[in-house]
C-alpha cells in the first residue's frame, strides 16, 4: 500500500505551520521525519491520522483520493502520540486485549520484556516511561498497515531503546512505518528514508550533513 501526500497546509490563525511538499510512505519502508521544535512533526501525523484537520490536503492511498478522516474507521494508520491516549484506570493487563483483538499479538505484547513487572498495574499508576513503552507495543503490534509513531524513545530508558528499535526493524516487512523522535540517532539507525520539516516545507534528507546544512544538529567543531 501507499500513502502519497501531494500537498498538506496547515495554518494556526494567520502562522502558517505547513505549507505543501511532497511526501510518500509505503509499507515495507520506515522513514525518518526530523525537523526542529515547533516546525510541524506532531501536526503532520496528526492530520494523517485523522484527529486534526488541514488547510488544505491533497492526500492519496494507492492512487485513490484519500480523506484522512476515515484512517481511524478503516484500520489504516497506528498512530503513537506524543501525550498518552490510554484509559487511567484498567489495569493493564485489561487493556491488552481490549485494544489489540487478535491473540498471536496480544501475546507479542504481554511477553514483550519488562511488561510482565507491571501487567498487574492500572495505566495511571505507571512511569511516564513504562507507559509511553506500554502504548508503543499496543500500537505497534496493531494489524494496521501504516504505523506512525510520535517520539517513540523519549522518556523511555536506554535498554528499552534497543528493544523498540528491534520491533520496528521487525514490522518493516508488513507495514509501512513513519517515525520522529529528537534521539535522532535511533531513528536514523532503523529507517531506509528520511525527511525533514524545514519551513513548512518536506525535504528529502540522504546525509546527516543535511541535517546539519538544515539547522538540525549542530555543526561539527
Ligand atoms: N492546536 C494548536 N493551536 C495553535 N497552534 C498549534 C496547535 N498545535 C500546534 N500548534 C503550533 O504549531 C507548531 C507546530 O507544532 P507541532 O507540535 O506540530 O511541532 P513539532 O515539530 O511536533 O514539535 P516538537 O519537536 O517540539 O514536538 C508549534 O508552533 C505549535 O505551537
Amino acid at each position: 500500500m501507499h500513502l502519497s501526500i501531494q500537498k498538506i497546509d496547515k495554518n494556526f490563525g494567520k502562522r502558517a505551520i505547513l505549507n505543501g511538499g511532497h511526501f510518500e510512505l509505503s509499507t515495507g519502508e520506515i522513514v525518518g521525519l526530523f525537523g526542529r521544535n515547533g516546525s510541524g512533526k506532531s501536526t503532520l501525523m496528526k492530520i494523517l491520522f485523522g484527529t486534526m484537520r488541514a488547510t488544505t490536503s491533497s492526500v492519496y492511498l494507492d492512487t485513490v483520493p484519500f480523506d484522512p478522516a476515515t484512517s481511524i474507521t478503516r484500520k489504516l494508520i497506528a498512530y503513537l502520540p506524543q501525550h498518552s491516549m490510554l484509559p487511567s484506570d484498567l489495569k493493564v493487563r485489561d487493556l491488552i486485549p481490549l485494544v489489540i483483538a487478535n491473540g498471536e499479538a496480544q501475546n507479542r505484547v504481554f511477553y514483550s520484556p519488562g511488561v510482565a513487572s507491571f501487567d498487574n498495574q492500572r495505566v495511571g499508576a505507571l512511569s511516564i516511561g513504562q507507559l509511553k513503552y506500554l502504548e508503543f507495543l499496543l500500537v505497534a503490534y496493531l494489524d494496521h498497515p501504516f504505523l506512525m509513531l510520535d517520539e517513540p524513545f523519549s522518556m523511555i530508558d536506554p535498554l528499552y531503546h534497543q528493544i523498540i528499535k528491534e520491533v520496528i526493524r521487525s514490522l518493516r516487512e508488513s507495514k509501512g512505518i513513519l517515525v520522529t523522535d529528537h534521539y535522532y540517532e535511533n531513528v536514523w539507525q532503523v529507517t531506509n528514508r528520511n525527511y525533514m520539516l524545514v519551513d513548512g516545507s518536506v525535504v528529502t534528507i540522504e546525509s546527516k550533513e543535511e541535517l546539519i546544512k538544515h539547522g538540525y544538529l549542530p555543526s561539527r567543531a
